[in-house]
Formats: structure tokens, sequence, C-alpha cells
């Protein structure tokens, strides 16, 4: 298994929701993500460069969630994981999204997916 660099718990708020209503307000989000990555060289070498920093991904990602506009938790998830893997130093991405509150009687409800990088992205 490869290391994994993870962040959890991260809140945004954006335009996110398939009903006319919910075009017309902001909702929060809640994002867990695991970058997949190789973490020896910095374990070795206690240098910043040689990992993925994770505040630098919180930053990016609250940025965009900040200004996207989707309809379903899906393509903002797709969307970010493209971000997340060319933009970032990572193989894989595991990115979950909870929208608590869209349906009163659950707990939480969201969407999990998983993406590799491919030859196309830049790391
Ligand atoms: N799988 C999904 N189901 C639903 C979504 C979604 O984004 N993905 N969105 C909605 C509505 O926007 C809902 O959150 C309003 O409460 C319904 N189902």
């Amino acid at each position: 298994m490869r290391d994994q660099v993870f962040i959890e718990g991260l809140q945004g708020d954006t335009c996110i929701g398939v009903y006319d209503w919910e075009r017309q307000l902001r909702q929060r989000v809640v994002l867990d993500m695991v970058l997949f990555t190789t973490l020896d060289a910095a374990g070795r070498s206690d240098d910043l460069r040689q990992t993925v920093d994770y505040k630098s991904v919180s930053d990016r990602v609250l940025g965009f969630v900040g200004s996207a506009r989707f309809e379903l938790i899906e393509s903002l998830a797709e969307a970010l994981s493209r971000i997340l893997l060319s933009e970032f130093s990572i193989d894989a991405v595991t990115l979950r999204i909870s929208k608590p509150g869209a349906v009163p009687d659950a707990a939480n409800v969201g969407v999990s997916i998983h993406r590799e990088r491919t030859s196309e992205q830049a790391g």
C-alpha cells in the first residue's frame, strides 16, 4: 500500500444542488480526502518540499469549492479529483464529500470516489 496524506472534515460553502431553491444560496459541504503518494523522502529529509503539503491542498480545495457551481456533489468530486491529480504530486485520491442536512432524517449523505492519476496528468 502506498503512503497517504489525509485531510478530514474540511468545510466550505458552495452553490450546490439540483433544485431551484438550492441555486439561490450557498450550502455547507464537508470534504475528507486521502492523497496517495510516497513519503519516505520527506521522512528522511524533514523537508516540506518532499511531501504533499496538506495546507496547500486545503487552500486550493476551499478556493475551488467557494467559487464552484454544480448541481450534483458527484460533479464537484470529479472536478476536485482532476485538480488534485494534475496539480499535486500524488498517484491517486480518495475523496468523500458530505452534504450534511440535505436529508433531514439522515445523519449524513454524500459520495466517495477514488481516482488514479493518468499518464496525461502532470505531477
Ligand atoms: N447522489 C446524489 N443524490 C442527490 C444529490 C446529489 O448531489 N447526489 N442532490 C440532491 C439535492 O440537491 C438534495 O441535496 C437537496 O436536498 C438530491 N439527491
